[in-house]
Order: structure tokens, then sequence, then C-alpha cells
């Protein structure tokens, strides 16, 4: 899964935050979509994450590296039958520095170093709600890329949920990165435009979008609850 050969030029949509469109070629989409089918055979199954207010998300997610639950990071699946969660791979590692040479240029790549991945599934009535990642330790960039149908993803600001907002149309095989000034600011994704993909992605229906993360978290922790917000 080595760096992409052909993208558009970057649109920075905030301070820090990049949008690449067309970053991933459709090999390089397809081999994800083989690659997270089989990470969400297991051993943590996809699921809907349960929201401290009883609500489920109407996203499903299966995690590498860490698991991520509302509103930390484990090493065991704890809101999702307790197994241990998958490693992060090593090819993820070289994607995400691909992704960030990519977006804010080859000095940057070298020393991000990801450990955990989320992959999100959206169905065609999916929606993610504005938040901010930061259940993380470390402020290194936050690295997104979207397969499938095309979703409007809504960046904002670090302050509020509200304006300012840009909304992005992110499209099968865009990347998109935030880190510096934006890695805290708020985003969601309000609408997935079904059968807007290209069958050749590997996805007949629906998005998938994986972040890559850097959380900061001591390698050897075991399956503790981290880095909570309250
Ligand atoms: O699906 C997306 O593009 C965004 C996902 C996201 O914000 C998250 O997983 O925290
Ligand atoms: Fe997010």
């Amino acid at each position: 899964m080595g760096a992409p050969l052909f993208s558009l030029p970057p649109r920075v949509v905030a301070p820090g935050a990049v949008h690449v469109p067309g970053w991933l070629d459709l090999d390089r989409q397809r081999e994800l979509v083989a690659a997270c089918r089989e990470w969400a055979r297991g051993p943590v199954p996809m699921r809907a994450a349960r929201l401290p207010s009883g609500h489920r998300m109407s996203v499903r997610t299966v995690c590498l590296g860490w698991h991520w639950y509302p509103y930390a990071y484990s090493r065991t699946a704890d809101d999702a039958g307790g197994a241990r969660v998958a490693p992060f791979p090593d090819r993820l590692g070289e994607l995400g520095r691909a992704a960030l040479a990519a977006a804010y240029g080859p000095a940057e790549a070298a020393d991000y170093h990801p450990d955990a991945a989320l992959i999100n599934f959206y169905d065609e009535h999916a929606r993610m709600g504005m938040h901010r990642d930061e259940d993380e330790l470390s402020r290194a960039p936050v690295v997104s890329l979207s397969i499938g149908d095309t979703c409007v993803f809504r960046f904002g600001n670090p302050e509020s949920r509200g304006h300012p907002h840009t909304d992005v149309q992110l499209c099968s095989g865009d990347l998109f990165v935030f880190g510096g000034p934006s890695r805290l600011a708020y985003h969601g994704v309000p609408a997935v435009r079904p059968g807007t993909a290209d069958p050749a992605c590997g996805l007949r229906s629906g998005r998938l979008n994986i972040t890559l993360r850097v959380t900061g978290l001591a390698p050897e922790r075991g399956g503790e609850a981290c880095a909570s917000r309250t």
C-alpha cells in the first residue's frame, strides 16, 4: 500500500486543515475496502457505539491499535465483547506518513506515527454530529480517508459547534488532514449521498471512513480506559 501516484492539488479549508481530492486511486481504494472487510471480521466486531446519553451512534465502527469508545481509548473492546483490539498495521502508518506529505509537505511526514485507526461505516441513513476528536493525548494531526459514497463533511472551528464552518464534499479516494490550529476543530457528517460511488472502488453501497490518529498513550498500557472526557 504505497504512496498514491496522482491526486488533485490540496485545498486549505482552514489553517492546518487540508483536503486532497482523489488522493487514493481505485486500486488503493479496493485494497483498503478488502482490508476493512477483514478488520471488520474481528477479533472485535464492528458496532454502533452507545453514547453516555444512551443513544446509539448511527455509524458503525471497528478500531485497530486502540479501541475507541465514548470517550476513551482502551486495548480491549470493553463495550463490544471485551476482546483485545487487533494491532495497528505498519502499512497504515506508512499510508499516514504519505498522507501527511501530500497535505503538508514531506518535512512534516517523517515523524508521524499513528497508533490507532477508527474505521467507520455509514449506510445511507448514518450521520455524525459535530464533535471534536479530543480523546487523544497527542495533538498530532488526524488523517482521514474516504471511500464509497460521497458525503458532506462539515468542518468548523475549535471554539463552538456553530459558525464559521465549511461544507466539503468528500468523495471516494479523498484525503482530509486536520492538525495544527484546526486539530481540535468541531466537525461532523450531516449527510451521505447514496448511489454516488463508483462501484469500482470496491464498495457497492455506503461510505467507509478511516481516520488515523496518534493517541499519545504508552504502548504498554493495557485494558484500562484512558484520556476520558467528562
Ligand atoms: O466520517 C468522517 O469523515 C469523519 C469521522 C469522524 O469525525 C470521526 O471518526 O471522529
Ligand atoms: Fe471526528
